[in-house]
């Protein structure tokens, strides 16, 4: 008896990567994005070191990031924030995780075209304010109201995360399928470059 033809089902991650990273990746975007979380995910897949470059400027400075922000101002943070990703680049290829700001340094922007590939995870407003909704951890957000603030990002940052070499609109989807998504974007930018 002959099979019945079944559709092609969504190409699931495979267990070891399909094509090689030429260079460092670095994930950018708003916050709550989910640049920290899929970084740490694409980094397992492809058997590269994870930075996170907020927690490398904790490391640096010795202090949480809130706690920079309210002893050095934003200006300080921004200082440090771009002296660290300078570092990071100089490494070999390795997933890094940007802050959502880290695209307002003109030093930064000019770095990360040269030495990265460039992923911009974006996604609707309404899933990032609830995403970061009660998390106290990001200092721009206290005492405004997120959706707020994610607005004002939107229109000053977004010009500049067109920078990026691959854009991934991730919806409101899981963990797993937004891995799955970047994963496929980077693949067909990796082999348009060969
Ligand atoms: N599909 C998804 N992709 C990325 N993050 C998600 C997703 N679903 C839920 N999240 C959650 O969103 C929150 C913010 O993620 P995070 O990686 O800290 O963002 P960023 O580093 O861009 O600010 C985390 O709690 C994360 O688990
Ligand atoms: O958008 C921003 O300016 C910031 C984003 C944060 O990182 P995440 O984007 O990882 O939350 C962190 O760098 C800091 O609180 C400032
Ligand atoms: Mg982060």
């Amino acid at each position: 008896m002959t099979a019945t033809p079944q559709p092609a089902a969504a190409a699931p991650v495979p267990d070891r990567p399909s094509f090689i990273l030429p260079k460092t990746v670095a994930l950018v975007g708003l916050m709550g994005v989910g640049k920290t979380t899929i970084g740490k995910r694409l980094a397992e897949h492809f058997a590269l070191p994870f930075v996170d470059a907020d927690e490398e400027i904790e490391k640096a400075a010795g202090q949480s990031v809130a706690d920079i922000f309210a002893h050095y101002g934003e200006k300080g943070f921004r200082d440090g924030e771009e002296r660290v990703i300078s570092r990071l680049l100089d490494s070999p290829p390795q997933i890094l995780a940007t802050g959502g700001g880290a695209l307002t340094s003109a030093k930064t922007r000019e770095n990360l075209k040269a030495k990265a590939i460039t992923v911009w995870l974006k996604t609707d407003l309404k899933v990032l304010s609830r995403r970061v909704a009660n998390k106290p951890h990001r200092p721009l957000l206290k005492d405004r109201s997120p959706m707020d603030v994610l607005r004002e990002h939107a229109k000053t940052r977004y010009p500049l995360y067109q920078m990026a070499d691959v854009v991934v609109d991730t919806g409101d989807q899981s963990h797993a399928k937004s891995l799955e998504l970047v994963l496929n974007a980077l693949k067909a930018h990796v082999e348009s470059l060969a």
